[in-house]
């Protein structure tokens, strides 16, 4: 799979047909920038849209975000024109909105392959994400996150999902709790990333907050979001503190100890520390790391 050590904590959603929001979508932070054809988007409106987010992807400097354009699902007289135009124009990752089957991302894959050969673009290059959206994509969840060397994620899509459950989203998450635990499983098993759904009001951040830290204990890697205002209260749940740090630099060194004592296993403040424990430790410095939180022998950086 393709999966890499990039934060993926927040990719924002901007609607491939606003030009003002495409223009400023690289000054807020965010990890992923998602230009939407799909559903932000009116029929009569999408050539317009595709042509928009093709010149701005020659244009303009997203400040080292992912790129990533969510298509038109595979049963539109769409996805083909969006598929060749965001290859050739050299986009990092292709969402497929609406994924029910390992089939859909063969189909995905041989026309990304075809395009990269006719646009002259290294075959491989495109990375691949699929967007669950209904109770088939979440039983068929691990063949989806398994379909291709491509794919570097999936992603929950809680307003589709619930629609098609005949229910809809509540505060708590109840509703979405085992669709979230098949599709972390799934991600997890494949060794690529899980991305939560969007949360829409805008005014809650305190919701949101809730939410985040919920789907951060779960075990996924970032969050799905349609507004600058959510990027800051996200990122914070995806970041590790201070007392963390600190924390996974103890065990790190506890354990190099252990390993002078010719042990894989030593206690520390009454701990037990063990091969779990520190790569559960090497995982929070690589996130300080790619936070600028420390530096490269892992010392906290001061703020
Ligand atoms: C909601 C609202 C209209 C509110 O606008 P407002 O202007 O009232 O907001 P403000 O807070 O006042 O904006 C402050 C400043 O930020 C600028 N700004 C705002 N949003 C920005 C943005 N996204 N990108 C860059 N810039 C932005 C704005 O222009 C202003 O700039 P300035 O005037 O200069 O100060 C706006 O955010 C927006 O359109 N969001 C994206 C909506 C969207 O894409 N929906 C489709 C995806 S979901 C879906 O399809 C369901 C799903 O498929 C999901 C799944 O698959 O996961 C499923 O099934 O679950
Ligand atoms: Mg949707």
């Amino acid at each position: 799979m393709a999966s890499d050590e990039r934060l993926r904590r927040t990719m924002m959603f901007v609607p491939g047909n606003n030009p003002g929001l495409i223009k400023d979508a690289g000054i807020f932070g965010v990890d992923s920038i998602m230009f939407d054809l799909e559903d932000a988007v009116n029929m009569n409106e999408k050539d317009a849209a595709r042509y928009l987010v093709y010149e701005a992807l020659q244009t303009y400097d997203y400040n080292g975000a992912e790129l990533v354009v969510r298509i038109n699902g595979l049963d539109t007289p769409f996805y083909e024109n969006d598929i060749k135009a965001m290859v050739k124009a050299g986009i990092d990752v292709i969402r497929l909105p609406k994924t029910e089957s390992a089939d859909m991302i063969h189909e995905l894959e041989n026309l990304v392959e075809e395009a990269e050969k006719e646009f002259g673009r290294k075959v491989g290059s495109t990375h691949l994400m699929a967007a669950i959206e209904s109770a088939m994509g979440v039983v068929n969840a691990y063949q989806i996150a398994s379909a291709s060397d491509r794919m570097i994620g999936i992603a929950l899509s809680a307003e589709d999902y619930t629609t098609d459950m005949k229910t809809h989203r509540y505060p708590d998450g109840q509703e979405l709790l085992y669709a979230r635990n098949v599709i972390l499983h799934a991600a997890r098993a494949a060794k690529i990333a899980a991305f939560d759904t969007v949360f829409t009001d805008l005014d809650d951040e305190e919701g949101l907050v809730r939410e985040t830290k919920l789907i951060h204990q779960l075990g996924f890697d970032g969050k799905s979001i349609i507004n600058p205002r959510q990027v800051a209260p996200v990122n914070a749940v995806f970041t590790p503190t201070e007392k963390e740090i600190f924390n996974a630099q103890n065990v790190m060194a506890a354990i190099e100890e252990a390993k002078r004592k010719g042990s894989g296993v030593i206690a520390m403040n009454g701990q037990m520390v063990d091969r779990p424990v520190v790569l559960r430790a090497e995982r929070v410095m690589k996130l300080a790391k790619a936070n600028n939180l420390v530096d490269a022998e892992g010392n906290y950086l001061e703020k």
